[in-house]
């Protein structure tokens, strides 16, 4: 690069830093959950973007909280072990040999891994899962569903102490029942029900699209509740959409200030959304 351009490529990052002082005075102290899908998990150099991102947020004063999926590597294991699964409504149907490869996968490799890329970023951080200090407690679903768990009581003490010493939590959504079983807890809905129980200023449900998209394929970068109730009866809204959208309406309910849905394997999506004017994804406020 010619030292021209390189100084024009310095004055471009300090004027993005000195712009970003409004957003990182508003979210200074402020909880974001954030929730890494399992398509958002991209390559290695993703990770390690995505981990930069995190430990960055931590150090200008931001209590991220990270939630993570990871049903593609769950689907993964379960062809190379000849189980068949079925999804109802973005929900996996979960028996017992199902449950043991989905707690194994999450709570074993993908926490792992994402403790691991903000550890080498220089965050402090710890993995869990929701059945570590009664995090989430929770009850059936659905009968037909199996194992699948509905979070009906939360228990974030662990998650405020964690804060107040610097250090990020990375929980896989697995739930503990009332007679100590295992429940599998969709990502989203787990993340939704962490971040109510925090209160968190915002919930961040990073995906494999840009935002919430209508019948013509746009993507709508600010939704309503009563929007998003027409989307999903009309069929706009499907699949691992439903529950998306189910949680971010859900965590409102709970004292969430807004939620988005953002495509987590853009460059810096979380910093994009949290410090700059221009936003990402689709925004969900109450009202
Ligand atoms: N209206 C919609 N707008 C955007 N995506 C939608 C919509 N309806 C269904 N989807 C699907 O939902 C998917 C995101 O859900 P999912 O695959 O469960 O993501 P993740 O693994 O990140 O939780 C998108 O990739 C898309 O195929
Ligand atoms: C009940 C249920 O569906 N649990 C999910 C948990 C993982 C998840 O939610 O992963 P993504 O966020 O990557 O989709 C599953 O078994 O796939």
């Amino acid at each position: 690069m010619r030292t021209q351009d390189m100084n024009r490529d310095w004055i471009a990052t300090a004027r993005t830093l000195s712009q970003a002082l409004p957003y990182l005075q508003r979210y200074a102290d402020a909880t974001v959950v954030i929730k890494l899908g399992g398509h958002a998990m991209g390559s290695d150099a993703a990770m390690e973007e995505f981990a930069r991102d995190v430990v960055l947020m931590r150090q200008v004063g931001v209590n991220p909280v990270i939630v993570h999926g990871g049903g593609p590597m769950i689907n993964e294991m379960l062809d190379r072990l000849q189980i068949k699964s079925d999804f109802r409504n973005g929900k996996r149907v979960t028996d017992e040999a199902t449950m043991e490869v989905v707690e194994m996968v999450l709570a074993g490799r993908v926490n792992a891994k994402i403790v691991q890329a903000i550890s080498a970023q220089g965050g402090r951080c710890v993995g869990l899962s929701g059945k570590d200090s009664g995090l989430i407690i929770c009850d059936q679903e659905d009968p037909d569903l199996g194992l699948v768990g509905e979070p009906s009581e939360v228990n974030p003490r662990l998650l405020r102490d964690l804060a107040e010493k610097g250090i990020i939590p990375v929980i896989a959504p697995l739930g503990m029942g009332r007679g100590g079983e295992t429940f599998n807890i969709n990502g989203d809905t787990a993340a939704g029900a962490i971040a109510a129980a925090l209160k968190a200023d915002r919930l961040l449900l990073l995906t494999d699209v840009a935002g919430v998209k209508n019948g013509a394929g746009e993507v709508l970068t600010e939704l309503t509740a009563s929007q998003i109730r027409e989307m999903v009866a009309d069929g706009t809204i499907a699949g691992g959409m439903i529950p998306k959208t189910e949680t971010a309406l859900a965590a409102l309910e709970g004292g969430v200030r807004a939620a988005v849905i953002l495509d987590g394997r853009a460059p810096n999506a979380c910093l994009l959304e949290l410090f700059t004017e221009h936003g990402a994804g689709s925004i969900i406020r109450k009202g």
